[in-house]
């Protein structure tokens, strides 16, 4: 895994702005220290996933979650040797169908979370990605309820995670950033 060091540097780097994020980055730290295989989800109940923060100039996407039955931000499991920033991009399509990219200058770490997850815990690592203001098409299979949200209305509705990824795109003003863009995502 060639860029495991540089995932490794990034948690480490990573500036908590509430006491949720300072524990998890604490737990995942002390994870990786133990042992290296903390991405695959066979090795250990308590593994690493990768969440996708989609934003765009409609808001936050957010999908009812099948088993869990709870309005979350698109993620999951690590593929074996895929780095957490390609999974992201990778379920983000597999859950939403839409078409998402990083930030221009590099994957964007924005929050983490530890929880549990029926019968294992998840380290969650959770990227900041752009997405385009068209529809979702999830694919058969997947939540078919997958809806861009206004931060407003999605604080009322989801779970935990968002008043802290809300708090961190009004705190680098994004939110600002994002109404500049038209319906194409173009400046
Ligand atoms: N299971 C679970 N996942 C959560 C919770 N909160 C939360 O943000 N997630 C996120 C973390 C991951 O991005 C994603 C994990 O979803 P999942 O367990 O269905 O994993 P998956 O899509 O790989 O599906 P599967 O192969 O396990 O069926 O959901 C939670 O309370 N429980």
């Amino acid at each position: 895994m060639p860029w495991y060091e540089i995932w490794l540097q990034s948690i480490v780097d990573f500036e908590p702005i509430t006491n949720q994020e300072k524990n998890a980055q604490h737990i995942i730290l002390e994870e990786a220290e133990k042992r290296r295989n903390i991405f695959d989800r066979y090795a250990d109940p308590r593994h690493c996933t990768a969440s996708a923060i989609i934003i765009g100039p409609r808001g936050i996407i957010l999908h009812r979650h099948k088993k869990l039955q709870k309005w979350i931000q698109p993620g999951g499991h690590i593929d074996n040797g895929e780095s957490p920033w390609d999974c992201v991009i990778r379920e983000a399509k597999e859950e939403t169908g839409l078409t998402v990219i990083h930030p221009s200058n590099g994957p964007l770490l924005f929050n983490l979370s530890c929880h549990d997850a029926f019968d294992h815990y998840h380290l969650d690592i959770r990227y900041l990605l752009l997405g385009q203001d068209t529809e979702p098409t999830p694919p058969p299979g997947e939540s078919q309820e997958v809806e861009w949200f206004q931060f407003e209305d999605a604080l009322k509705i989801a779970d935990e995670v968002i008043p802290d990824v809300i708090f961190r795109i009004t705190q680098s003003g994004l939110a600002n950033y994002l109404t500049q863009f038209d319906s194409d995502g173009q400046r």
